[in-house]
């Protein structure tokens, strides 16, 4: 981010972001190109490009629309997509099917239909009731789908409880108990239609320690070494999953990409080298990572209350339906008053949502200059599932999605009108004559 001559004005690759919110409206949403391409380089600096017969995903529940497939395509990683909406997206971008991986913790019939029609590269199958489900589908379609089953190895991480996903009491993939892991193994080999390929873990988001990555990877090792002595079976691939932290605040320090990455190979190697096994391939698939630091969002300031000794509210046009991560996971944000970046920030305000709930509340005691009605808010670093959890909580509209690069903005999702909030309802038939 840099300011204006004036240093009065935020600006965001090039653009104005005052002209912008003039522009398109807000609350906008605004994704920097440059900042995802960048993260997407670093990884196959020190992933892809580094380590021999590795591969990237990018996690795609963390934004995802036609734009972000094809500027994920053209740095050449792979798309994980979790439904059948994210599979769809990826297949009207013409995303590579051969680079997409399909996770879920309870596929529908109809999306692993749609996946293995697609001969999507891997499906990283939960459980042993949708094994079957592939099975079935695999036969009928006559496909051999190349499956991954997802672990749980029973690691607790430091994170929010609702985004710790590697513990032993968690609703995804398979607990590493043996006799249930060799049931599902034996039935995936004893198939003709699917060929098993290996192993996927994923412990949490928003990790900032790499010691879960590492005990996860030791327990999983000890699974490939017994699979390969009892059933001889070599594991070829093992995903690692996704995770990696950022810090939404100034004052936190986010771990480098290395620190995860070189040792959780190192780790890989280590087991590897122990237990005499073949190196499998080892992939990575963040999300948040990718994209969170991409995005700002711009809010115009409404109301603002002050509460004599107590706090002074500022109201701004969005809040839970566009960011719920504040009041879902007690998620931290920074930002500015985008209209004046020069002015010395003396007082304190919370920033307070539009939403009927007192616990629509984006930024508490967020320090900003004397502000009024009209000022626009820039909130930083909302890039990941923002957009992509956003709601029509109170019949709001969601926001415009606009990507800027070089100076150049352009429009990659429109705002909602209030036609589209009521597409698809219908009233009844004692109903439908009334004026
Ligand atoms: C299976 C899987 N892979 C990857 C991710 C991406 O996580 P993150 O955005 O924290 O990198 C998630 C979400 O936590 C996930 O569930
Ligand atoms: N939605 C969560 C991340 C979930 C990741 C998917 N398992 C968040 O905003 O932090």
């Amino acid at each position: 981010m840099k300011t204006d001559n004036k240093q009065k004005y935020l600006y965001i690759e090039g653009c104005n972001s005052i002209s912008l919110a003039k522009k398109y409206g807000t609350p906008l949403y605004i994704l920097s190109q440059r900042k995802i391409e960048e993260r997407c380089i670093k990884i196959k600096d020190v992933f892809s490009n580094k380590f021999e017969n590795t591969s990237a995903f990018y996690a795609s529940k963390a934004f995802l629309t036609m734009a972000m497939c094809k500027i994920i395509e053209k740095q050449g990683l792979g798309l994980d997509v979790v439904s059948g909406g994210e599979l769809y997206t990826a297949l009207k971008a013409e995303f590579p099917t051969s680079n997409i991986l399909f996770h879920g913790n309870n596929k529908s019939y109809e999306e692993l239909s749609l996946a293995i029609e697609n001969n999507i590269s891997r499906i990283i199958v939960d459980n042993i009731y949708e094994l079957k489900l592939i099975e079935e589908i695999s036969s009928e379609l006559h496909k051999k789908t190349n499956i991954l089953f997802r672990l749980t190895p029973g690691v607790t991480s430091i994170t929010h409880k609702h985004i710790d996903t590697g513990r032993k009491d968690s609703k995804f993939g398979i607990p590493l108990e043996i006799d249930t892991i060799l049931e599902a193994v034996k039935v995936a080999l004893d198939s003709n239609n699917i060929n098993l390929k290996g192993f996927h873990f994923h412990l949490g988001s928003q990790l900032f320690d790499n010691i879960t990555y590492l005990k996860a990877i030791d327990i999983v090792f000890e699974l490939i070494k017994f699979l390969k002595d009892d059933i001889n079976f070599t594991t070829e691939e093992l995903n690692t999953g996704g995770g990696y932290g950022v810090s939404y605040q100034k004052k936190e320090i986010e771990k480098p990409l290395e620190y995860f990455i070189e040792s959780i190979m190192e780790r890989v190697y280590k087991n590897c080298n122990e237990y005499k096994l073949i190196i499998p391939k080892v992939s990575i698939e963040p999300g948040r990572w990718i994209v969170a630091h991409a995005g700002t969002t711009l809010y115009t300031i409404g109301n603002i209350k002050e509460i004599s000794g107590i706090r002074t509210y500022a109201a701004i046009d969005g809040g839970m339906t566009d960011n719920p991560r504040p009041s879902l996971y007690g998620a931290k944000y920074f930002g500015e008053i985008a209209n004046k970046i020069d002015q010395e920030k003396k007082y304190k305000v919370t920033i307070s949502g539009k939403c009927c709930e007192s616990g629509d509340i984006l930024i508490e005691d967020l320090d900003v200059p004397k502000i009024t009605p009209g000022d626009i808010l820039a909130v930083y670093s909302t890039g990941a599932y923002n957009f992509s959890m956003a709601s029509n909580y109170n019949k709001n509209i969601r926001p415009a999605v606009v990507l800027v690069k070089d100076g150049e903005s352009e429009i990659i999702v429109e705002r909602q009108s209030y036609e589209d909030l009521l597409r698809g309802e219908r009233l009844p038939k004692e109903f439908k004559n009334l004026k």
